[in-house]
């Protein structure tokens, strides 16, 4: 596994898992292959923005002559597909750019990776894919996938596509389906990031409903190790979940935040729930652990803490992107690279 391309490498996952891959594996040589729209954001990978194993280009996954060509410059042993328009909110305002990049997206990368004879592909999927869970029981690999949200339709969507190129062509293709993440680097419009903003500038914590739906949080980190541990030990064809055992309401959560971030609680503010609120995800790895040898290492507790220091640590990071300053920084800092 030398040469690997990462699509929607400047986005949360992505940026953790290239940062992995520099940091890993001393042979690698990673492209990624980036949007950078709203939520790719190429300060997240400053820090190895020089390394020689290091490229970064400025594309659109839908475009098959950007892919193709990227394709063809390069012998890219692996694609692992990052790139998708991710927050459930977003979809439910409009789910066009949802069906662009998480379906056609998908479908452009298939293709090229097919004529390409790419030997491994891995599909970054979520645990949404199987809708909501009563208060008991978890997904595994074999729940039926039954998606409630624009978003979480736009991944199955994708994550069927995936399958069918499996089944009919033999592609050696991977899916991995993961919890919530947590963890540097993260979009300030998910739950973590916004509280812990909103809650250092005096802002309200909006909590949708009653707080009562309960997510599984993972490190970032965590759901990384999990991907490589698939890109390459992984069987082409196979679904690996990954989770974080940490089941939590979502109330649960906001008031641990507050309690580690010395806030008070009348900092909550009970709003309109979100239309078609999944309540709960939890979910089996046992597959991934016992087939990849993949566990869960990092501490709920201890990498929420890391989590919170980190986003008061980088207080430019979360201004620039909060006063919708981070364009004009990258056009200073970036112009010629975005305009080659
Ligand atoms: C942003 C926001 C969220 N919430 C609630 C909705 C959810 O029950 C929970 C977490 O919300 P979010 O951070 O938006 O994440 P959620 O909808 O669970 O989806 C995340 O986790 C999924 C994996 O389960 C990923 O596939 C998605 O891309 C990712 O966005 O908190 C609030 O109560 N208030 C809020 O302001």
């Amino acid at each position: 596994m030398k040469r690997i391309l990462v699509t929607g490498g400047c986005g949360f996952i992505g940026s953790n898992f290239i940062r992995l891959q520099l940091s890993e594996y001393p042979e690698i040589e990673v492209t990624n292959l980036d949007k950078l729209t709203y939520a790719g954001n190429l300060e997240n990978l400053k820090d190895f923005e020089s390394h020689s194993g290091y490229q970064f280009v400025k594309g659109d996954i839908t475009d098959p002559e950007v892919v193709n060509s990227l394709l063809d410059s390069v012998d890219f042993d692996a694609v692992i597909n990052f790139a998708a328009e991710s927050h459930v909110d977003r979809s439910i305002l409009d789910s066009g750019p949802f069906i662009q990049t998480n379906i056609v997206g998908t479908q452009v990368l298939l293709d090229a990776a097919r004529k390409h004879e790419v030997n491994r592909y891995v599909q970054v999927s979520t645990d949404e894919v199987y809708g909501s869970l009563g208060p008991e029981g978890l997904f595994t690999e074999q729940t039926p996938i039954a998606p409630n949200s624009p978003y979480s339709a736009s991944k199955a969507a994708a994550d069927l596509l995936v399958r069918s190129y499996v089944n009919t062509f033999g592609f050696p293709a991977i899916i991995t389906r993961c919890s919530n993440n947590y963890g540097p680097y993260q979009f300030p419009e998910k739950l973590i990031p916004l509280f812990i903003s909103n809650a250092q500038e005096g802002k309200s914590l909006p909590i949708y409903g009653e707080g009562t739906n309960v997510r599984d949080w993972i490190h970032v980190m965590d759901h990384c190790r999990g991907i490589d541990a698939a890109l390459r030990k992984g069987e082409p064809g196979q679904v690996y979940n990954f989770g974080g055992h940490a089941e939590m309401q979502n109330i649960e959560i906001t008031k641990l935040l507050l309690k580690l971030l010395d806030k008070p609680e009348s900092l909550i503010e009970y709003v309109t729930d979100r239309p078609g609120h999944d309540l709960r995800y939890a979910i089996d790895c046992s597959k991934a652990e016992s087939e990849l040898g993949w566990k869960v290492e990092t501490d709920f507790q201890a990498g929420l803490k890391e989590t919170i220091d980190w986003y008061l640590e980088n207080p430019e990071w979360v201004n620039r992107i909060r006063t919708g300053k981070y364009r004009e920084y990258y056009e200073q800092q970036y112009g010629t690279r975005l305009k080659s």
